[in-house]
């Protein structure tokens, strides 16, 4: 059994990746931790895990932790898995990090647009991008994975068969993206409060959002040449969720069946991206309890541009679904493991 420990088991993300590792069947859960719930049951801050986690939730110990797991997530706010990482490596640990600390390759481009100081620049190196449908063969060797953001993940995924084959114009990509409201985690906000999300859609981080370098690095890679991209995120009132609709133009004519079919060719051995049929595009509430990423395309022969759209559970897919793939990859595991099946409808 796999012995992993969550530091950030309390938040949104920490708790989807508790419930998925309490019925993992190589997993043994062995320490959460909390900033606010020490000494509580998790089940009693998270009641729907009631007879299933009656872990009791404990202060971050890292020393203690790590004497006993194999493996730790951390789910924390940015900049708080840095020193983390380098206690974990020392002890020759396992990290996935399923904030945004190692996903930049550049400390400066991280420090302009997270515009926190990075305090553990020597690991980054070691970190591998959390991507497994694109970095696979590099986080089987891995010992700290840079679980990607929730949008990236979407509009990546959505993106890459395109970029790595050359068939977009890349100066013309624009990705509008739309989360449900869990994407911005627990802590009280006015920005989350019911009565300011409720009956109503918004903009937010438009030409600013630090999913973009994120987005840009991996992009970038896929094409071998720097890719620049518009991307803009709305905030929409369900709990789960992310639909990201992306634009492109091509570069030539191309058919929607040729397309889809070289999208089926790029994720034949992708277990959790579904290339959805001709005539069918995706929904959120076709993934959502799922670690599923479906992807539906249309060529829009008028414009010349091809539309992909693309929809992940942000909790699962988006931060949790994928932490536990990234785990099975690192241990040797089936990738599946833990993870199969579809999600709930409606
Ligand atoms: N929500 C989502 O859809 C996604 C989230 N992520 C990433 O996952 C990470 C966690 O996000 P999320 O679960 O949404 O956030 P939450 O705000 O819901 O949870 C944050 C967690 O970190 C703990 N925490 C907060 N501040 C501190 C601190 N100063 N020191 C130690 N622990 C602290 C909280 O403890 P307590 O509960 O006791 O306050 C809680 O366990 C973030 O990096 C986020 O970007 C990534 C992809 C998607
Ligand atoms: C709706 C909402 O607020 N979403 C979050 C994204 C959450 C996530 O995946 O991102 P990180 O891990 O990079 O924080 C946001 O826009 O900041």
């Amino acid at each position: 059994m796999v012995k992993a420990s969550v530091i950030g088991a309390t938040g949104y993300a920490g708790a989807e990746l508790v419930r998925l590792l309490s019925s993992h069947p190589a997993v043994q859960l062995v320490g959460l931790t909390t900033q606010s719930y020490a000494g509580q049951a998790f089940w009693e801050v998270y009641p729907h895990l009631y007879g299933y986690v009656d872990i009791i939730c404990r202060e971050q110990d890292l020393p203690a932790l790590l004497a006993e797991s194999d493996v730790v997530f951390t789910a924390l706010p940015h900049g708080h898995a840095m020193a983390v990482a380098r206690e974990v490596l020392q002890a020759g640990r396992a990290l996935v990090d399923l904030g945004a600390d190692f996903r930049l390759h550049e400390v400066q481009v991280y420090q302009d647009w997270y515009r926190l100081e990075h305090t553990a620049p020597e690991l980054l190196p070691r970190a591998v991008y959390g991507l497994p449908e694109i970095h696979r063969e590099k986080i089987r060797s891995a010992r700290l994975v840079a679980n990607p953001g929730c949008y990236p993940t979407s509009a990546i995924l959505a993106l890459a068969p395109l970029l790595k084959r050359g068939l977009v114009d890349t100066d013309t990509i624009v990705i509008d993206s739309k989360s449900g409201v869990s994407g911005a985690g627990r802590g009280l906000s006015l920005t989350t409060h019911y009565c300011e999300v409720n009956e109503s859609i918004k903009a937010y981080g438009v030409a600013s959002h630090r999913h973009t370098p994120e987005m840009e690095q991996e992009l970038s890679g896929l094409a071998g040449k720097r890719v620049v991209i518009s991307f803009t995120p709305h905030l929409t009132p369900m709990n789960r969720g992310i639909l990201s609709t992306i634009y492109a133009r091509l570069l030539m004519s191309l058919g929607q069946e040729e397309i889809l079919s070289l999208y089926r060719e790029f994720y034949r051995e992708a277990k959790f991206v579904r290339v959805l049929p001709a005539g069918m595009l995706p929904a959120t509430k076709m993934v959502v309890g799922s670690n599923h990423c479906d992807i539906g395309l249309v060529v829009d022969s008028r414009t010349g541009r091809v539309v992909v759209v693309s929809a992940i559970d942000n909790l699962i897919k988006g931060a949790a679904g994928q932490a536990v793939q990234n785990m099975n990859i690192m241990f040797g595991l089936p990738e599946d493991t833990g993870l199969a099946g579809p999600g709930m409808y409606p």
